[in-house]
């Protein structure tokens, strides 16, 4: 039976275009010969933006959801004001799409270095809410630019919405060895959202008495994960606390390079998108500098989300054994996608 897979592919602003390129080759590489890949490129970013005006139209939403899921590089371009684009097609994709499960998983492997000390063994997912929180873009402004603006950026927390990503990071930790789940928000000052998540995590808790939970504020936690990184299994958080924790999180587990991301959509309404956690680094596009890894790893969480679980676990391994080899040799964008492309091929 022959089977095919129809992905939409965004390879965005800054190293986006360079690090899609290098996950497309290895997708091509591992994926068994009668699996059909369709690939539809769509130009969003900085070079529609100047080209048209537009971000992301209806009609744009129209088209992408025909596919089974999305690659995305990274959005957001010094020529566009800060926002536009972050805001216009990325979140903006992200809620059309329902994408409430932002998964974010962070493994220390073997021989990759890491700022702390020693080699602890670093190996947690973040479910991070996707489609809340203060992102939803609830916020306003009076008096602007005077001395007396007043800005607000409200945050949006819904018993729907929280107690559907806490349902989700409790199954996962239920499934993992450990079955740990750490709720990180910051419910000592904000007391109405934070209130909400304690009550909905504690209700929910209850269904899963074989899952061991904790609770720790914001602050404490970036110490925590730093110092002890060892003790996270599953962490659940919003969606401006998971989109900070995420970046500290690469930080400590081999680098913002290496850190892969889901925005899933569980119910399979709208198709998935795949992206690595880092932006579009405009510091070093163009360069050949950028590291492909992230992307390839997030091609492998889209091909474990499509039900390719053995071609997902042959892309982990190559990057396993490609990052284990490393060492403090300095490889190309191109050379590095050349080298696990080979790898998952082998
Ligand atoms: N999902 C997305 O599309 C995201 C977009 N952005 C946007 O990207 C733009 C740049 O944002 P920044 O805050 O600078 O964050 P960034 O993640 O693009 O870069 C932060 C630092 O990490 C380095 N870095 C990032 N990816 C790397 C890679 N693959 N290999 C080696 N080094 C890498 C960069 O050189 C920079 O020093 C902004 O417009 C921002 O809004 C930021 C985060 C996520
Ligand atoms: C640019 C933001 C909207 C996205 C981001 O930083 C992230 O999802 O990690
Ligand atoms: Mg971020």
């Amino acid at each position: 039976m022959s089977r095919s897979i129809n992905l939409a592919v965004i390879p965005g602003d800054g190293i986006g275009q360079e690090v899609v390129a290098q996950g497309l080759k290895v997708l091509n590489a591992v994926l068994p010969q009668d699996v059909k890949l369709e690939t539809k490129e769509y130009d969003f970013g900085a070079r529609r933006y100047h080209a048209t005006g537009e971000t992301l139209t209806d009609a744009d939403l129209a088209d992408l959801k025909k596919h089974d899921a999305i690659l995305l590089g990274a959005i957001g371009d010094p020529s566009v004001p800060s926002g536009v684009l972050e805001r216009g097609f990325l979140l903006k994709l992200r809620f059309a799409f329902d994408h409430h499960v932002n998964l974010r998983p962070s493994k220390l492997l073997p021989g990759v270095a890491t700022p702390l000390a020693g080699q602890p063994e670093i190996d947690f997912v973040v479910v991070r809410e996707g489609t809340e929180g203060p992102y939803t873009g609830n916020g306003g402004t009076i008096r602007q630019g005077t001395e007396h603006e007043v800005a607000t950026e409200v945050s949006v927390n819904t018993a729907f919405g929280v107690e559907r990503v806490v349902r989700d990071a409790f199954a996962r930790a239920q499934a993992r060895p450990r079955k740990k789940l750490a709720l990180i928000h910051k419910n000592n000052v904000l007391a109405f959202a934070g209130h909400l998540w304690t009550n909905v995590f504690n209700k929910v808790a209850a269904e899963f008495p074989d899952v061991t939970t904790e609770y720790m504020h914001v602050d404490a936690a970036t110490i925590y994960l730093v110092t002890q990184p060892e003790r996270f299994d599953v962490i659940v958080t919003d969606n401006l606390f998971g989109d900070i924790i995420t970046d500290l999180a690469a930080a400590v587990s081999g680098g913002i390079g290496v850190a892969a991301s889901g925005n899933i959509n569980p119910a399979r309404a709208f198709p998935s998108m795949f992206e690595p956690v880092h932006g579009s680094a405009p510091d070093i596009a163009g360069q050949g500098k950028a590291d492909p890894t992230a992307t390839v790893l997030s091609v492998a969480l889209l091909l474990r989300h499509l039900g390719y679980d053995a071609e997902a676990a042959r892309v982990e391994e190559a990057v396993s054994t490609d990052l284990g080899a490393r060492g403090t040799t300095v490889r190309s964008t191109d050379e590095i996608g050349d080298a696990l492309a080979v790898r998952v091929a082998g």
